[in-house]
This record gives C-alpha cells, structure tokens and sequence, in this order.
C-alpha cells in the first residue's frame, strides 16, 4: 500500500488565520490514538457532516483569491509576449478538451455503422472511410496539441518564473529585521516556493487552465454521449449508470480516516518508542560511533533496544505508517457502493437482453468487450513489467541486509584477557608504552603520527601538548584502538594492546574525546552508559551528575535527568494558527514545518561548557563513583576547553582528589596547574614528540615548552 505522506505542501494547508491550537480544548479538537501516537485534529465546523461539503467549504474560499488571481493575470499581461503565449496556451487547451467528445461522437457513428451492417448486411463505404479518418484524426490532433502545449509551455513557463523570482526577492529584500526574524512570515513567504525555484505562478496558470479544460471535457461528452445513447434503447439509463461510479467515487474520497488536511498536531509520550528512535539514531550517526566504541556500551545498547521493543510490541511505526495503519481500518460505506455500482450497467443490460432479447446490439456488447478487454490486457503486461523490476530491486535489498551481517570490522580482536591482577591495576595503574609508532589516517596522504616513542609508568600523570594538528589526540586513540598504528608497537603493562581482548582493553580505560558526543537518548541515559552497571542506582547516576559539574543545569530543565538532548522522535504539526507558540510543552518551530513537512526539531539548548559538563558526568560515572570500577587508564583530549576558570578550577581539583592511582593522560593546550602537576610532558610538533620530561626540566632546556609557557605567562603580567 502506498504511504500517506505530505507531499510539497499539497495535503498541508497553510493557515494564515489568527489565534492558537490548543490540543486540550476537547470541545474544539478530536484526539486519536494510533499506536503510540497522539494524534489531534481541530474539529471540521457542523457543515462537514454532509458528503462533500469540505470540497464545497474550499471552493467558497476559493472566493476570496480570485481578486489576486485578477491581478496575477494582469501582471502576466504586462510580462513580455506573455499574454500571447497564454492565450495560445488557452486556445491549446480549449481544442485539446474538445478532442474526447469528438472522439466519442465518431465511436457512435461506427456503432451505428456495425448496427446497421448486422441489421441490413450493407455498409456505406463513403461514411465509414470518414469516419474512420475521423476517429485517426482525433488521435492525431491529441499528440499534436500536447507536442504544441509543450512547445508554448517551456517559454511561457520561464518567463513567468523569471517575473516572479524578482517579484519574490524584492518582497524579501524590503523587511526590516524584526519582521523578517518572524516565523510567521517566514512562513508565508516560504510557501509561495523557494526563492530560487520559484512556480506558484506557473502551477496556477496551470491549475486554472486545466480547470477550464476539464470543464469543457464534461460538458462536451456529456453533450455527446447524450446525443449518442438517445436513439438506442435505454441509453440514458445505461449513461447514468456508467456515470454513476464516478460521482461515489467523488464522495467516498472525501476525508476518512486521517488524510492530514486542516489544522492537527501529532506526538508521542511513548517512552520505550522514543528510546527506540533515540538508539537507532546512536547506532546510524558517525559522531557517536568513536564513545560507543571506545566505551565498550555496544552490549549495554542492544540490550536497551530488546527490552524497549519488549515494550512496544507491535506499535514500532513511525506516525506516517501509524496513519496507514488506521485508514486501512477504516470502513467507507460510499466506497462499497462505489465497488458495487461499476457492475450496474452489465446488470442493466442483462436485465434488458432477458426481456427483449430482439432489440440488443450485440454489436455494442462485442465491442465493449473487446474494449475493455484491450485495456485489461495492457494494464496487466504493465504491471508485469513493472513488477519484474520491482521484484529484482526487493531481492537486491534482501541481498544488501544479510550482507551486512558480515562486514569485517578492521580492528581485529586479541585473545588474552587483561588485567592479569585487576586488584593490583586498581592500585597501581597501568604502564603505556609507544614504541617507534607511526600512523596515517585510512585516506589521509600524511604522518599523524611519525615514530612516536614514550613510556609512562603506571600511576603517572601525563600531559601531551603542541600545536594544533600535531597528533595528541591521535594518540588517545591509538591507546583505544580506535585504529591500529601501521608502524610500531603499543604496550600496556608491557603487552602488545592488539593481543588483548577489546572489551578488556577498554574496559580498562576511560577516555573523553575533544569532539565527545551526547546520544539522542535522555540526560540520565546518558550519563549512565559511563557505567551501564550502575543504570539503577540513582544516586551514583547524580553523584556523577555532580562530579562533572552537571547537576545545577539539569535540575534547571523542566524534565531534569528525563531531559532528551535531542529529541529523537519529532512532533508533527501543520496548518497552526500562527498564535500557536508551544505545543505539547515545547517551542512550535516553524523553520521544521518548511523543511520536514510539520516536524520540530525539539532540541534542548545547552552551552558548550554544559555539554561539556555532561560528558564529563558520563566519565566520572564511568571511573570514579563506584568502587567495581576496571579503570585503569584515563585519557582526557581537552576536557576543559570550553569550562569556565572556575569549573576548569575545580574539575582538576576533583581529578586530583578522586585519582588514586589511576594513570592519566591529558592532552592541553593550557599551561599551567595540570603540567606543573605532571610526571611527563610530551611536547608534539608537526606528528612528532620533539620535547620530553618535567616541567621543571622543559623550563630549563629553553626550547618550545618555555617559550609557550613564556608566552602564557606573560599574557598574565
Ligand atoms: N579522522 C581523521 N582522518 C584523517 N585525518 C585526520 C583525522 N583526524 C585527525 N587527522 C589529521 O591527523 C593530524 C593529527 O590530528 P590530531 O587530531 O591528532 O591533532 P591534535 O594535535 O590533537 O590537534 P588539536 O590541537 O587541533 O586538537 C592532523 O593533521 C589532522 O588533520
């Protein structure tokens, strides 16, 4: 069945009316539910009740365009050899409408040619061979106006796109800021097209044009048909019968079920389903996959996902497949007439043929037959054809799912398990060794890393620093294996890092990435895939919480530690009054309406250091609020480069109190507490440790370490 989906604004209707959309006023709105959605619909005025009415609702607005209809019509009056070119386009259109009714007319004549000739056994060469070039004719005349519609269509079309681009870019060019900034406006000025593309003119011109022609279409062949059926017997019943599937099809397409026309809203408070979204999106994106990685949450993940499908059982669908979902269910009585009545006029005709069996044209009946007989046959190797290729596409698919299963990741897994003694690690810390370790990155055509070698023993604190690009986050994540060196090697405790089991390996290790980031999942799950052991114990959730500095900010949201960063499952809205400013307790974002057919994008601001705060939560939730705790090693890529001196202040503070023995590495571009403090500075230019020792022996031997250390210095006198 083929998804409902808005379609470039077609089935959302724009409004411009005033007042706001308030999903409570049960005496004004309708809720559904369909599945895990919610959905809200403002109430059809009384005058819906009667079939078709909401058509008839629409053509009475339609009243109040036809003023600016008048003077679009006059602008393109004014647009250069436009005029022409629309009134050839009309000529066009009035001869194109008038072609079936011909064609109809010269079909009867050849019935009644075949009447005659089962009737008398003779037939007038002179009218056939008319009537025959007749109907060739009508053929031909059709393909030749559309080839003449288009020929005058493309000039027509880019003259008026050219006329309205300006017309459109001088109405932009002349807001103030306020007005611009305004979402409403935007809004209307993003629904007469973009500004680069512009064809609301052209679909116009189009729409009344093709209006007209199917006007004139009706009237003519009804005109014909009349004249056609009326000689034969009981063709005007046989004529309204034929009409009559037609007008129930009209009505039985009036709104059932859900259609998204109107004003509505639609969201979901499921919270496994949104879970669900959330995890999809943690397992699609690339910015989440060096965390996952590197946390070693994969197992953690897939067993969130089971139990949230658990949850939802058979209602995973997204709201669109939600509606399909209720408009299939929903029974329309007219549509069963309308199925019912397309076999009247075989019935009619039976009926007639019993009771006076002399008076058939068994001509017609044979011909009809053949007909439709034509049609079916065509329709069916169409399908075919189609089918065919839609079926080799779907296997191809299938093929591309179980392929996945089995892409090999480049990381290859070791065998031994470490630590030997986790009780002694936790003491101790861990050693790391680089030995003669040089990188490039998969595609890049440069060293990251160019013969990298240094040892810290276990409980050292270490401090990498240097110019930009010069490789000190690449070293965090060679220590993850994130990527494996293609020179040299890298020791932990004085073993090769790829014969050891990954998930041990970075169960041991703790790092936060520059670019860390947050997963589409609430505030809480956040924190607690640091430590997915600890996801039920809420107090260690806000001693981590409170650890990274977090806790002030998260308790200021109004959904605290259920806050979702990014919401993952967007609401969907169209057609609200612009006097709507929030809905279901969130901004109403008009921008997503333009770019997503209705959706908010829901997203909690939080400042950078905030974010920070945050992951830093994450990392603390996974080293230091709980004794189980297999960290060994931790890596921090600037933790504090968008804290405040304060937080910056106290975060070391904390790190320092909290440590142990824990090894650590830093890398900084701050000089100041964190290397005085160190055991190890590594100072990196250009992908390779060109200084090494104390900050005490970096100062004495006078080269880049002091002059940096100088230079920030000096920004303090
Ligand atoms: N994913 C990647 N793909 C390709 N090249 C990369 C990638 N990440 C980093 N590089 C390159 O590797 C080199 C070292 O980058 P790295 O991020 O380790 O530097 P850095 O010293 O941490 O820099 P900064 O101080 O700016 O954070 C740079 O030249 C960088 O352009």
């Amino acid at each position: 069945m083929k998804e409902l989906r808005p379609r470039g604004g077609k089935r959302t209707r724009v409004t411009s009316r005033r007042g706001v959309f308030n999903p409570e006023d049960n005496t004004r709105v309708k809720h559904t539910r369909l599945g895990v959605w919610d959905l809200y619909e403002e109430k059809e005025p009384e005058l819906a009740s009667i079939p078709g009415s909401s058509r008839l609702e629409r053509f009475l607005s339609l009243k109040q365009s036809i003023p600016y209809l008048w003077m679009m019509l006059k602008d393109i009056g004014r647009i250069k050899s436009c005029w022409m070119l629309l009134m050839c386009y009309g000529v066009l259109v009035f001869v194109g409408s008038l072609i079936p009714a011909l064609s109809i007319w010269y079909k009867g004549k050849m019935l009644k040619i075949v009447e005659m000739a089962v009737e008398t056994r003779t037939v007038d060469k002179n009218i056939l061979l008319n009537t025959t070039l007749g109907s060739i004719g009508c053929s031909l005349a059709t393909r030749i106006i559309s080839i003449a519609k288009n020929k005058v269509q493309r000039p027509l079309q880019t003259r008026l796109r050219r006329h309205y681009v300006s017309h459109i870019f001088r109405a932009r060019a002349r807001l103030d800021v306020p007005t611009f900034d305004d979402p409403a406006v935007q809004r209307q000025l993003d629904s007469v097209s973009s500004i680069g593309n512009t064809t609301v003119a052209w679909q116009t011109v189009n729409l009344v044009t093709s209006l007209g022609g199917v006007v004139i279409k009706v009237v003519s062949q009804v005109a014909v048909l009349a004249g056609v059926l009326s000689s034969q017997p009981d063709g005007v019943l046989l004529a309204v019968l034929s009409i009559l599937p037609g007008l129930l099809q009209y009505f039985s397409s009036d709104p059932l079920g859900f259609k998204g026309i109107g004003v509505w809203a639609a969201t979901t408070k499921n919270e496994h389903y949104i879970r669900i979204e959330g995890l999809k999106h943690v397992v699609s994106f690339p910015e989440h996959r060096q965390e996952l990685v590197a946390g070693n949450m994969m197992s953690f993940i897939l067993a969130m996902f089971s139990d949230a499908t658990l949850h939802v059982g058979d209602y995973m669908n997204n709201f669109w497949q939600s509606v399909n979902d209720y408009n299939m269910h929903t029974f329309s009585f007219t549509s069963l007439l309308k199925d019912m009545s397309e076999h009247l006029p075989q019935l009619a005709f039976v009926l007639r043929a019993i009771h006076q069996p002399t008076s058939i044209p068994v001509s017609v009946a044979s011909l009809s037959l053949i007909r439709e007989n034509a049609s079916d046959l065509s329709w069916m190797l169409f399908r075919f054809v189609e089918q065919t290729g839609s079926i080799a596409d779907q296997l191809g698919t299938i093929r591309k799912l179980y392929e996945i299963r089995n892409i090999p990741n480049k990381v290859v897994d070791g065998t031994e398990p470490f630590p030997e003694d986790e009780t002694k690690m936790k003491r101790e810390g861990v050693g790391l060794e680089f030995r003669n370790v040089s990188f490039t990155y998969p595609g890049g055509n440069d060293y990251a890393l160019r013969d990298v070698s240094f040892k810290m023993h276990p409980g050292q604190l270490c401090v990498i620093v240097g110019e930009n690009g010069s490789g000190k986050s690449t070293i965090l994540k060679l220590c993850v294996r994130l990527y494996d060196p293609q020179q040299g090697e890298i020791l932990l405790d004085g073993r090769n890092i790829r014969e050891l089991k990954l998930d041990d390996l970075r169960n041991a290790m703790s790092v936060l990435f520059q670019n860390f980031t947050h997963f589409p999942l609430s505030i809480r799950d956040n924190i607690i895939l640091g430590n997915p052991s600890l996801a039920s114990d809420d107090a260690k959730i806000r001693l981590a919480a409170e650890l990274g500095g977090s806790t002030n900010f998260i308790e200021r949201l109004p959904e605290g530690f259920d806050t979702y960063l990014d919401r993952p499952v967007q609401d969907l809205y169209s057609g609200l009054p612009e006097g709507t400013k929030t809905l279901f307790g969130r901004p109403v974002d008009y921008q997503g309406v333009r770019s997503a057919g209705g959706m908010a994008s829901g997203t909690t601001g939080l400042s950078g250091g905030q974010m920070q705060r945050l992951a830093l939560s994450r990392m603390f939730m996974r080293s230091f609020v709980s004794d189980d705790s297999q960290v060994g090693l931790l890596l921090f890529d600037e933790p504090s480069a968008s804290l405040d001196p304060t937080a910056e202040h106290d975060l070391f503070r904390r790190l320092r109190e909290l440590r142990g023995n824990k090894t650590m590495i830093f890398s900084s571009h701050r000089f100041g507490n964190l290397t005085r403090h160190a055991d190890m500075i590594l100072y990196m230019s250009d992908s390779r440790i060109v200084e090494s020792g104390t900050h005490e022996e970096l100062l004495k031997r006078e080269g880049d370490y002091a002059r940096i250390w100088m230079l920030q210095a000096q920004a303090f006198l």
